[in-house]
């Protein structure tokens, strides 16, 4: 059967299943190649080598042995993943850099770009040439005048402090257009440089990946020389909105130039966004879920937010030389808290803004003044430029005036290092920081917020992190989220970072941690290079008592509150106290039904005295007992891999997004993750239940809010509540009718069966209890107010259509085949025949929480109503009958 795969098929029939199927293929491939670790990192990283550490041999139809032929790759950037420093007529240093451009193993990769230098004489471009292709880089060769204009200028002048919202330079009218028109002229001859070289080494079925925003043109140009090549381009700054876009005198001309490419990817939804909006409201072009659509030819535009080769620095820990550089910071700092700053000196780092909440934390906290330094590593960058020369210069004055204000005669609270450090000397310094402090006032991504996080598995430290970053979209969970602008919130931010108990630093690394080592750049790089190289692109991307979003704290509908504690169920805490007196009133019995685990419900409800039933009942226990399962012998969960496969590929590439495997169900939650995102994601992914390879297995499939749910075919709290009552009545012997019910929930719409099973015959007399519950004369001002549901009417309506009594159809349903009845037992005789259930018409309450639509009698709006409810109804059942 379909439904018993663990993996997508051999042959993918659709895009996702391929793109399942390559997921998987690179899961496996993973282990071989980490094997072969451990020597030269860029050699490991980014090119295929020999044992000896030379290229294999390579012939243009394959490896001259039978492995098939890899993918071959030209990934284009304004920078070389090495640098040249010219030494002689014919001979130069080339020197790795650190954060160089990421690698991609699976692929036959050559690397085309500036090797950062001026080279103007032929015999040292063809001694740069050959000393680089032993690194299969390509050297394009820009003159000095060139670099001037197109990069200090058009890139870092123009483009770059308008992609972070900076707003295009301020200067003389008449010199801008000139200065802005000799830059772009630049900009584009310089593109068309790039595609030159790209042009002389391409081959037939070669994937061309051009990099960021120094290469916005470069895709048109490769287009126009060839349309069949396929060109992806990728962009690593944030895309602003298009009202920014907009103010850009290129801005048509930029667009319709990157449309030429058949891939166009973005670190986050937002920037995807912000991109076809512009091309939207400024081209007038159709913006689809897939891209943007012109002339019936689709330019794919989706997210696929870049990662770290987390391995290396969690490698790199246990090198001697970092062991030694860690060990003598520890002694440097010993009976201090060590903060870090990370950055290039770049007006978007927000560095003035950090350092000025560290100066309004240490004038609030008198108390931390000797106990905690802050290390700011300001890379210098664009030095070339008078915006970041002014920088340096403000900097440094803060950094005096405070280090002047706090300062002792033997230490200082802000070390200062304009200069960047070796690999192995950050390393060290990531490993030993209690709180890393990233404010970027806009961030492509930040993967130092990254790299803090791998180098952090035994200190566990605190990520201060900026919400105008695109990591925080990613490790928001686990970082303290800030806005860089709003100094005393950051200022708060440190306190709170610093005094954090342990139990809260070890669940927010875990969250980072897991994040970082599983979206990796490897990942990264395959996802957008496989998803370029096909032809045609076509992704995008709980009486009874629920528990969820009933009993819980409340939480912020926005999705923006603090996902590592609300991903913690936890009973609100006003709740305690009402549970506690309503469990302990020997008439009253509650039963907590969740599609929750049975360790979540102990963790909360252990202490009471009540029935809980987890997995939507499946398992059931008396808190005085050991849990039974009512799971039915036959249920079939083979399913329970193909779909965690699938969800686990959504949860990798929702950025915030999580899922939950429990033992009859997985539930893939989107939350936190952005809304518009969430639900296109979820809409994919139903798609690919419903009729991809795992569309006839035998489970049941729910879209909740902001989630998907899949449980074994059958499951739900209707079909639950009719055993759970069978060994309630048994277990207490009950035979007097039952009072009154109270059922309140936040249920998905196929769990709304269970407000059904207690719906009485026609309405009769009140209890006492009842009127007082539904009589406003004698509703104490706490009681919440019911109102009737509109869907009441449903209710009603289905009682009349009721020709049986639900006992009497529930015992006929019965005679027939019943795959949950429990075997060796007829539950059903526990209590049928008896008039336990006999409710009066209104004895009865189903109660919906913040539901629009239910078949529920009542709604509720808030978790406050249902404080509200149990606290009254608490203080009744305690207090003596009048
Ligand atoms: O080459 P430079 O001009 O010295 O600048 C260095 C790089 O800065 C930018 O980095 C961006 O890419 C990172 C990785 O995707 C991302 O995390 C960060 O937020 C971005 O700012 C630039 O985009 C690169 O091209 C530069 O090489
Ligand atoms: O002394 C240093 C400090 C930082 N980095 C690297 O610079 C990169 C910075 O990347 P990020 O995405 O944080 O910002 P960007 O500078 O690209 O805007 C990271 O990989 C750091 O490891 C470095 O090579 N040397």
């Amino acid at each position: 059967m379909q439904g018993n795969n663990h993996c997508p098929p051999l042959t993918p029939r659709s895009r996702l299943e391929r793109l399942l199927r390559e997921r998987e293929v690179r899961k496996s491939s993973r282990y071989t190649q980490s094997t072969e670790d451990g020597r030269d990192e860029l050699y490991n990283d980014s090119f295929f080598v020999s044992e000896n550490g030379n290229e294999e041999e390579f012939t243009e139809t394959g490896f001259a042995d039978d492995r098939p032929r890899k993918q071959r790759l030209l990934v284009v950037a304004n920078r070389l993943p090495v640098s040249a420093v010219r030494e002689g007529v014919d001979s130069y240093h080339l020197e790795i850099s650190v954060g160089g451009l990421v690698s991609v193993k699976e692929f036959d990769t050559r690397w085309i770009g500036w090797a950062g230098v001026n080279v103007p004489d032929e015999v040292g471009q063809k001694a740069l040439t050959k000393a680089l292709a032993e690194m299969r880089c390509i050297p394009v060769f820009l003159d000095e005048e060139i670099v001037n204009e197109y990069y200090n200028g058009y890139c870092n002048n123009i483009l770059w402090p308008l992609f972070h919202y900076l707003g295009l330079p301020q200067e003389d009218r008449l010199a801008t257009t000139r200065s802005f028109q000799t830059q772009f002229d630049a900009y584009k001859k310089a593109n068309q440089m790039f595609a030159d070289v790209v042009n002389q080494h391409y081959q037939d079925g070669d994937v061309v990946w051009c990099h960021d925003y120094h290469l916005m043109f470069l895709p048109r140009c490769l287009k126009e020389y060839n349309d069949k090549m396929k060109v992806g381009w990728f962009l690593h700054t944030p895309f602003p909105s298009s009202e920014i876009h907009r103010t850009l005198p290129s801005r048509s001309e930029l667009l319709r130039s990157v449309l030429a490419a058949d891939l166009v990817g973005f670190h986050t939804y937002d920037y995807a966004r912000h991109f076809v909006s512009a091309c939207t409201r400024i081209l007038g072009i159709e913006g689809t879920p897939e891209g943007v659509e012109d002339q019936g030819r689709l330019t794919r535009v989706a997210a696929f937010p870049i990662g770290i080769d987390s391995e290396r620095f969690i490698r790199a820990l246990a090198l001697p030389e970092v062991q030694t550089h860690m060990k003598e910071l520890k002694e440097r700092f010993a009976g201090r808290k060590v903060m870090l700053g990370v950055d290039r000196l770049d007006m978007i780092k927000g560095i003035p803004q950090k350092i000025l909440a560290f100066e309004k934390f240490l004038e609030e906290n008198s108390h931390w003044h000797d106990k905690v330094v802050l290390l700011q590593i300001a890379v210098p960058s664009r030095t070339d430029c008078p915006e970041y020369q002014k920088l340096t210069s403000q900097v440094h004055e803060i950094v005096g005036r405070i280090n002047g204000r706090f300062g002792t005669l033997t230490a200082v609270p802000i070390h200062h290092l304009d200069r960047s450090l070796d690999f192995h000397a950050l390393c060290a310094l990531y490993a030993v920081t209690d709180v890393a402090l990233v404010t970027s006032l806009r961030d492509g991504m930040n993967l130092v917020s990254y790299e803090f996080v791998a180098c952090q598995a035994s200190k566990k430290g605190v990520l201060i992190l900026s919400e105008f970053a695109g990591a925080a979209q990613s490790l928001g969970a686990g970082a303290i989220l800030v806005n860089p602008w709003n100094i005393t919130e950051v200022a708060a931010s440190i306190g709170y970072a610093l005094d954090m108990p342990a139990d809260e630093r070890e669940k927010r690394h875990q969250f980072n941690f897991k994040h970082v080592t599983t979206h990796t750049s490897q990942e990264w790089a395959a996802t957008f290079v496989s998803s370029s190289s096909q032809t045609l692109y076509h992704f995008a991307t709980t009486g009874l008592q629920g528990f969820n979003a009933t009993l819980t704290e409340p939480v912020d509908a926005l999705g923006r509150g603090d996902q590592i504690k609300e991903l913690e169920l936890k009973v609100h805490p006003d709740l305690k106290e009402p549970l506690k007196k309503l469990s302990d009133d020997p008439k009253t019995t509650i039963v907590v039904l969740s599609g929750s685990g049975r360790a979540v419900l102990d963790k909360n409800f252990g202490e009471y005295n009540m029935w809980l039933a987890a997995e939507n009942g499946m398992f059931l226990r008396l808190t005085s007992s050991e849990w039974m399962t009512t799971m039915p012998e036959n249920l079939n969960m083979d399913w329970v891999d193909s779909v965690k496969h699938v969800f686990e590929y959504f949860t990798e590439r929702t950025p915030r997004s999580h899922f939950e495997l429990r033992e009859t169900s997985i539930i893939w939650n989107y939350k936190y993750a952005d809304v518009e995102f969430g639900r296109l994601q979820a809409r994919d992914l139903l798609q690919h239940l419903w009729t991809g390879p795992i569309s006839n297995a035998s489970l049941d499939v729910f879209q909740g809010g902001r989630s998907v749910e899949v449980r074994a075919v059958g499951v739900s709290k209707g079909a639950a509540i009719d055993r759970i009552l069978g060994e309630i009545v048994h277990n207490k012997g009950m035979k007097e009718p039952i009072d009154y019910v109270l059922c309140i929930g936040h249920f998905l719409a196929k769990d709304e069966d269970v407000y059904k099973f207690f719906e009485p015959e026609l309405p009769t007399e009140s209890s006492p209890m009842a009127k007082a519950m539904l009589s406003n004369s004698s509703r104490p001002s706490s009681l919440p107010r019911f109102s009737s549901s509109k869907s009441s009417s449903k209710a009603s309506h289905y009682k009349k259509q009721r020709s049986l009594s639900n006992l009497e159809r529930r015992a006929i349903e019965r005679t027939t085949s019943d795959p949950w009845r429990p075997p060796g037992r007829d539950r059903m005789s526990l209590y049928e025949g008896s008039s336990v259930l006999d409710l009066k018409g209104d004895n009865y309450f189903s109660c919906a929480v913040s539901r629009k639509r239910s078949s529920a009698r009542y709604l509720l709006k808030t978790s406050h109503d249902i404080v509200n409810l149990l606290s009254d109804l608490a203080d009744r059942s305690s207090s003596p009958p009048t």
